[in-house]
């Protein structure tokens, strides 16, 4: 699955308009930068998004967690993904709320934390490639490493913090089973300058069925 990770509305019209995008991740960062309420900004993204959309818990104790969840929930509904950090006390979390709510453990940077995700129920653990290569100096490893882990469990593996095609497309054959990017990636995975000039030179020389 590819996800879109942004919170703006517009954002997420265009990305649901290509057809092949079906979910949204966002995180406390891109919902401060719309500009409407947490709450409103979900409701509206939750009419629009077709499938699954990951919203981030930011209280800081396990009760305040808990509850904060359960809001999520009754704004978002049945398509809501938790992201619960990969924490001592986020793992507590996951681990109490795994059987009743999809949850993904986020910022993953190790592969043990990746293989406590899948001990408590997580669906998905999300790895942040890029920031892995930038701060430990292989994120690809990263992923390598937490699809050996976890290749017999049911957690699945979602790459983020991708910056560029190459880099999603590598990210795919160390094993990650999911990506999410921003828009300016979609259209550069989607773009390719030898297709533009390929396509342009059959309709220059062609025909087709209903003529042009
Ligand atoms: O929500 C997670 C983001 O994909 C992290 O990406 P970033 O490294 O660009 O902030």
């Amino acid at each position: 699955m590819i996800y879109l990770d942004s919170a703006f509305i517009e954002e997420v019209e265009s990305a649901v308009a290509m057809g092949w995008v079906k979910g949204v991740t966002t995180n406390p960062t891109l919902l401060n930068k719309v500009n409407l309420s947490p709450e409103v900004c979900l409701k509206q993204l939750t009419a629009i998004c077709p499938g699954e959309l990951y919203y981030q818990l930011c209280a800081r104790d396990f009760p305040g967690m808990v509850a904060e969840a359960s809001k999520a929930r009754e704004i978002i509904g049945d398509k809501i993904v938790l992201k619960i950090p990969a924490t001592e006390l986020g793992f507590r979390v996951t681990a109490h709320l795994s059987s009743s709510i999809n949850c993904s453990v986020t910022a993953i940077y190790s592969p043990a934390q990746a293989a406590i995700a899948s001990e408590a129920g997580a669906k998905y653990a999300i790895a942040y490639v890029n920031r892995a290569t930038r701060l430990l100096g292989d994120g690809l490893a990263l992923v390598r490493e937490m699809s050996e882990i976890l290749k017999d469990s049911k957690t699945e593996i979602l790459a983020a913090s991708l910056k560029s095609p190459e880099e999603v497309a590598a990210t795919l054959q160390a094993g990650a089973d999911h990506l999410t990017v921003p828009m300016s990636i979609l259209n550069a995975m989607a773009t390719h300058e030898l297709s533009e000039k390929t396509v342009a030179e059959f309709t220059t020389n062609g025909i087709g069925i209903t003529g042009y």
